[in-house]
C-alpha cells in the first residue's frame, strides 16, 4: 500500500542535477512540502548509499521512512500517493498514458545521450556527429509535442504533465550547452513548439523555484566537463 500522504517527505539530491529536478517538481504540482538534502557531487552522503544501494544515486525521495529512487518513478509515486492534490501528472486515460511514459523513456534514453554527447565529445568529428544526433531528437520531440499537446500550451495540455516533467528538467543543461558550443537547439524556426515550450514551463509557479540560473549552471558543467569546449568544425 502507498504511504500516507501525511509522512515527512525527503528529497536526497544536488541543485545542478536534472534528475533531482523530476521529484521537485511533481511536489510542487502537489503542493507537498518537503525538505531537501543537499547532496555533494563527487561526495556521497551515508543516507544516500543506504537509500539507493543498487545505482547510488540521486534523487531519492524519502516519504516517512520509505526510499524510493529513479526520477520518473519517483514522479508516478507522488502521483499516485498525491492523487487528489494539485493535477493529475499522467494521463489517466491508459494510452495517453502510455504515450507519455513512451516520450519519457525516448527523451532519457536517446535525446540525453546525445546532449551529454556533445560536452564530452574528444573531437570535432564526435561533437559534430553529438549536435546531429540532439537536433534531429528535437525535430522528433516537436513532432510529439505537436501532436500530444493539442494546441496546448504543454505536452500534457494545460497543465505540466509527466513528458514535461521528463524533457523540461534538461532544459538549463540545453542552454548551457548552446552557450557552450555556440549552437542553437531551441530555434524558433526548427523547433517553434519547443522553443514557446521551453519558455512557459520555465515561467511556471512550480518550475521557476527549482530551475537553477543558467549561469550559475554554466559555472557547475565548466567544473565537471572544463571550460574548453571540444574543436568544433
Ligand atoms: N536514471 C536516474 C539517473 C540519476 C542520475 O544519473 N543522477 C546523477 C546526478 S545528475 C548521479 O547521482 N550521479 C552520481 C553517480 O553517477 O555516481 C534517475 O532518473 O534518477
Amino acid at each position: 500500500m502507498a504511504g500516507s500522504g501525511s509522512e515527512e517527505v525527503k528529497i536526497l539530491g544536488g541543485w545542478p542535477s536534472p534528475f533531482v529536478m523530476r521529484p521537485r517538481i511533481a511536489l510542487n504540482i502537489k503542493s507537498v512540502k518537503y525538505y531537501l538534502l543537499e547532496e555533494t557531487f563527487g561526495s556521497k552522503s551515508e543516507l544516500l548509499l543506504k537509500s539507493n544501494p543498487i545505482y547510488k544515486k540521486m534523487p531519492v525521495l524519502i516519504h516517512g521512512d520509505k526510499p524510493i529512487c529513479e526520477s520518473m518513478i519517483i514522479v508516478q509515486y507522488i502521483d499516485d500517493v498525491w492523487a487528489s492534490a494539485g493535477h493529475s501528472i499522467i494521463p489517466s486515460d491508459p494510452y495517453d498514458a502510455s504515450i507519455a511514459r513512451f516520450w519519457a523513456t525516448y527523451i532519457d534514453d536517446k535525446f540525453f545521450p546525445s546532449l551529454m554527447g556533445i560536452a564530452k565529445s574528444k573531437d570535432a568529428e564526435e561533437k559534430k556527429a553529438a549536435i546531429e544526433q540532439a537536433i534531429a531528437a528535437f525535430g522528433i520531440l516537436e513532432e510529439a509535442y505537436q501532436k500530444t499537446s493539442k494546441g496546448k500550451d504543454f505536452f500534457g495540455g494545460e497543465k505540466i504533465g509527466y513528458v514535461d516533467i521528463a524533457f523540461g528538467c534538461y532544459v538549463g543543461w540545453i542552454r548551457v550547452t548552446e552557450k557552450m558550443n555556440g549552437i542553437k537547439l531551441f530555434d524558433e524556426e526548427k523547433v517553434p513548439g519547443l522553443t514557446k515550450w521551453a519558455e512557459k514551463f520555465c515561467a511556471d509557479e512550480t518550475v521557476k523555484s527549482v530551475m537553477p540560473e543558467t549561469d550559475a549552471l554554466m559555472e557547475f558543467a565548466k567544473k565537471i566537463f572544463g571550460s574548453k569546449p571540444p574543436p568544433s568544425n
